[in-house]
């Protein structure tokens, strides 16, 4: 089975590091890991350091690999060429870093891929036609044709409706449990974080400060430090976990500046 450890991982922009001393256990496939902390936090930057798009200090060891490109990638914005059908976008995915010969099994790989997606619809639109929350289907077609045994999605849910959210993370879920994935997923949703994924990273101020069992992990102290709310964590009447936030600890800089124009407004 695949797994993905990071020793001391570092990375950033121009010599200014964002993310430093980021160290893990194994990361066993058969799981989806949510990767979690604020806005900024240096997620996308971890991602990028974890696919090689970002070099930096310490190791990203795999392990279990069958074969050279094991890792796929499905960034925030992946600036999706407008011009391609979606069918070939994903054609195109599939075949990246090899030869240009296609085979029977790359159409039919994109075939499952626009089947499993629901986007069978789509596949002769253009990708520059398309709307944010189908774009975003599309991009994890892309990165699933890939066959990939490990899987980087950063927020692959923030354009999507609450069905395809739950459509998409089910699915992801599934691929872990069935096909033995190592899925690692950023969100911001911490409610869909505690429903479908087994454990829990978190950045905070430029390190790794928490990383277990999701249930573990999210914790009315984390939610705090973290995310500067005061916050719950209930069984639903389904035994469900459920996050309940009960108020925001400090002033946000945006109700405060939103308190003060309506001040001035009134004052005259
Ligand atoms: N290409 C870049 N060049 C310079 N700085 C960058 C670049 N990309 C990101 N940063 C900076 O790195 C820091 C971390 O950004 P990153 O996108 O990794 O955060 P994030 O946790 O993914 O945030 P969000 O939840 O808002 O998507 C931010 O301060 C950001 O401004």
């Amino acid at each position: 089975m695949v797994s993905l450890q990071l020793r001391d991982v570092s990375a950033g922009y121009s010599g200014n590091a964002v993310i430093s001393g980021v160290s893990t256990p194994p990361l066993h496939g058969g799981q989806v890991v949510a990767l979690l902390g604020a806005n900024a936090a240096g997620k996308s930057t971890l991602f990028r350091r974890i696919f090689g798009l970002l070099h930096g200090g310490g190791d990203v060891q795999v392990e279990g690999a069958k074969s050279a490109k094991p890792i796929a990638y499905m960034p925030q914005d992946n600036g999706a060429r407008p011009v391609l059908s979606v069918y070939e976008s994903i054609l195109l995915a599939r075949m990246q870093g090899r030869r240009l010969k296609v085979f029977d099994e790359d159409h039919a790989k994109v075939e499952e891929m626009l089947r499993l997606l629901g986007i069978t619809h789509l596949r002769g639109r253009n990708l520059g036609d398309l709307s944010g929350g189908q774009r975003q289907m599309v991009s994890a077609a892309q990165a699933l044709a890939q066959d990939p045994q490990i899987l980087l999605l950063d927020e692959p849910t923030s354009a999507l409706d609450l069905s395809h959210q739950i459509d998409l993370l089910s699915l992801l879920r599934r691929l872990a449990d069935e096909q033995g994935l190592l899925i690692i997923v950023a969100l911001h949703d911490l409610g869909h974080a505690l429903r479908f994924s087994h454990a829990a990273i978190v950045l905070h101020q430029g390190g790794l400060i928490a990383c277990g069992p999701t249930g573990e992990v999210i914790t009315p102290k984390l939610l705090e430090e973290v995310f500067d709310v005061e916050a719950r964590i209930e069984c639903c009447s389904r035994g469900r976990p459920q996050l309940i936030v009960d108020s925001r600890l400090q002033n946000s800089p945006i109700s405060s500046r939103l308190s003060e124009s309506v001040r001035s407004s009134v004052d005259g």
